[in-house]
């Protein structure tokens, strides 16, 4: 029997942040792990249009918790959305749920935040920053509270380059940000931005550092810990390999491969790609809260959940299965055949992205405009050249993270817990890994179906060939414009067939020499 799996039966969990990516794949394991647990409480906010019940309705619905459904059939009993916008004081929570909340709740994962790299700093701090202050406060008033999880980033501290499992101060107080972000108007927090953040490369980041700050100067009396993943990817193993359901990190990138947008990407091959399965985060997750409640340490402890110490894999390794898998499974309706390469310098970069990104989305609206339809292609492309130059920091550079902690607690796990929480990287094969990752942003994310292959590598055999007329047409026009303008093209172009020209001669010289002597030496 699992230890941790009957730590939380009958606990009251709150998981803020649950319709998010890891939140989702964090509240079906639970589930699905300890099916008697009480209740999970999830604070929601509406959204585009959706209620919170048609939110979880939505999520219940997925095929991620179909397993759920299985071992725990009254699951959506079990679930208890809460209004509440992490933005608002008190959260907007109403008076009768937050004395629920706070006289209930037994464990807190706080997985809330924002991940866009270009948040303004107010709305950064907003979320990254005051409304973990302020959860911690709501925590504090929470008598049966046993362990409050806090979900950070093993990015926080990038500015280094070697980081290990502690928290790092930063230069200004966080409380001192909280208080200016009330004040200053837009304008001025823009322009204190850069210095704000320094040596790192976003809001991000930096808010996401502060915000591991806020919890060790307000984590008072709690038992408190902070899991830092690196960059969150599909899933591994559990529910099923290759689940993702968001643009973040390398999905978006994949698609953009396998559809033939991005042709080249400014990156250091070399350089680790440190991914890790958010089923893995998951089940470090699980396996911290369960730690810090039964074992209470004395300090905080932070966890890493990073692949690049034990077992380390490069962008090189990863952009070489990213290709293999999508001339395995094609992507349908690709933009151009998937063939990408990595460039190391600022000119070149430049160079590939005038010939490879931007001239091909000119030539494609420009042929749309002759057809009478709406160009976009050019716009398609500038965003995800943004995109990009937002990602780029992260693919040329490598950190060092110190796993200690997490390794402690692997150790102090049972063999049956090591199997149900699985988080031990070592195991994990990269190939088979981005493998299955490509096939899950195919099936969940582009909601392609897998019987549509050879209709895809059909397409991709017109694109070869629609590339190779292009090309031949392009060189002629090249050629016919050089020669009738330039006399030194006719002399280079004469001297060229003359030279071809002398050399079959010879060879056909040669290989009639040869089949004489034959004749000879046989007859
Ligand atoms: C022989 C030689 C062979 C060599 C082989 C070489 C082969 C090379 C091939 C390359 C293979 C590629 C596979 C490898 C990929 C490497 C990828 C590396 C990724 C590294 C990521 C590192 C990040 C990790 C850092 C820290 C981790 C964290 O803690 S946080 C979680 C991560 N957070 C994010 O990822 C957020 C990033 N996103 C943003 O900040 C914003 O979305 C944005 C600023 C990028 C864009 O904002 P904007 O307002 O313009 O747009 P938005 O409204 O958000 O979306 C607009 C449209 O763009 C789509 N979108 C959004 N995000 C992405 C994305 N990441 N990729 C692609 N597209 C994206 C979005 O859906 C919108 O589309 P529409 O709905 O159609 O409008
Ligand atoms: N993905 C990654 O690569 C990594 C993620 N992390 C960390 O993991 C955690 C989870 O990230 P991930 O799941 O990827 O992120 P997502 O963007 O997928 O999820 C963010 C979650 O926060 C919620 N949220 C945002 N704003 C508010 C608000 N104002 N009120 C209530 N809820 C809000 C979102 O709700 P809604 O659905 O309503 O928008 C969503 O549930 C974060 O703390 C992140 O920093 C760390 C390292 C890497």
């Amino acid at each position: 029997m699992s230890m941790i799996a009957a730590f939380y039966s009958n606990k009251s969990i709150l998981i803020t942040g649950a319709t998010g990516f890891l939140g989702k794949v964090l509240m079906e394991k639970l589930f699905r792990t300890s099916p008697h647990l009480k209740v999970i409480y999830i604070l929601v906010r509406p959204k585009s249009g959706q209620t919170l019940q048609e939110r979880v309705f939505q999520i219940l619905n997925s095929k991620l918790f179909e397993r759920v459904k299985e071992v725990c059939p009254n699951v959506h009993e079990k679930i208890r959305p809460i209004s509440a916008d992490l933005n608002q004081r008190d959260f907007a929570i109403s008076k009768e749920d937050m004395q629920e909340l706070l006289s209930c709740t037994n464990i807190v994962f706080h997985c809330a935040a924002t991940v866009r790299f270009d948040a303004h700093l107010r709305e950064a701090v907003q979320l990254n920053v005051t409304a973990t202050q302020q959860l911690l406060l709501m925590a504090s008033e929470m008598p049966k509270l046993e362990a409050f999880i806090h979900i950070s980033t093993a990015f926080s501290n990038c500015n280094l380059s070697h980081i290990d499992e502690v928290i790092y101060p930063c230069p200004v107080e966080p409380r001192k940000i909280i208080d200016s972000m009330e004040w200053l108007d837009d304008s001025i927090i823009e322009e204190i931005t850069p210095k704000l953040i320094g040596d790192r490369p976003n809001t991000y980041t930096y808010t996401k550092a502060l915000g591991e700050v806020v919890v060790q100067q307000e984590s008072g009396n709690l038992n408190v810990a902070i899991v830092r993943p690196s960059i969150v990817g599909a899933t591994w193993q559990e529910p099923f390999p290759g689940w993702v359901d968001n643009l973040n990190g390398p999905s978006g990138l994949i698609i953009a491969t396998g559809k033939g947008f991005l042709r080249s990407i400014k990156a250091t091959p070399m350089a680790v790609a440190d991914l890790i399965p958010v089923d893995t985060v998951v089940n470090l997750t699980i396996a911290v809260g369960w730690y810090t409640a039964v074992h209470r340490p004395k300090s905080t402890l932070i966890y890493h959940s990073t692949s690049g110490n034990l077992n380390p894999c490069n962008w090189y390794e990863m952009g070489l299965q990213v290709l293999a898998t999508v001339e395995k499974i094609p992507f349908e309706s690709a933009f151009r055949r998937p063939n990408a390469d990595f460039t190391t310098n600022n000119f070149t970069t430049q160079y590939w992205n005038t010939v490879s990104h931007w001239a091909p989305a000119i030539i494609y609206d420009f042929y749309l405009r002759l057809t009478g339809r709406k160009p976009r292609m050019l716009k398609l492309m500038n965003r995800l050249l943004k995109t990009i130059s937002m990602l780029e920091y992260f693919i040329n550079h490598s950190w060092e993270w110190s796993t200690n902690n997490t390794e402690m607690l692997l150790s102090e796990l049972s063999p049956e817990d090591q199997r149900v929480f699985n988080f031990d990287v070592r195991q994990l094969n990269w190939l088979e890994y981005i493998e299955n990752y490509v096939l899950g942003v195919k099936k969940y994310l582009l909601k392609e179906d897998l019987a549509g292959i050879p209709k895809a590598k059909q397409h991709l055999k017109r694109l070869r060939n629609i590339h190779y007329l292009f090309n031949t047409a392009l060189f002629l026009i090249i050629w016919r414009l050089l020669i009738a303008r330039s006399q030194m093209a006719r002399n280079i172009w004469f001297f060229i067939v003359s030279f071809c020209y002398k050399f079959i001669s010879y060879f056909r010289a040669s290989s009639t020499l040869k089949r004489r002597r034959g004749c000879l030496q046989h007859g």
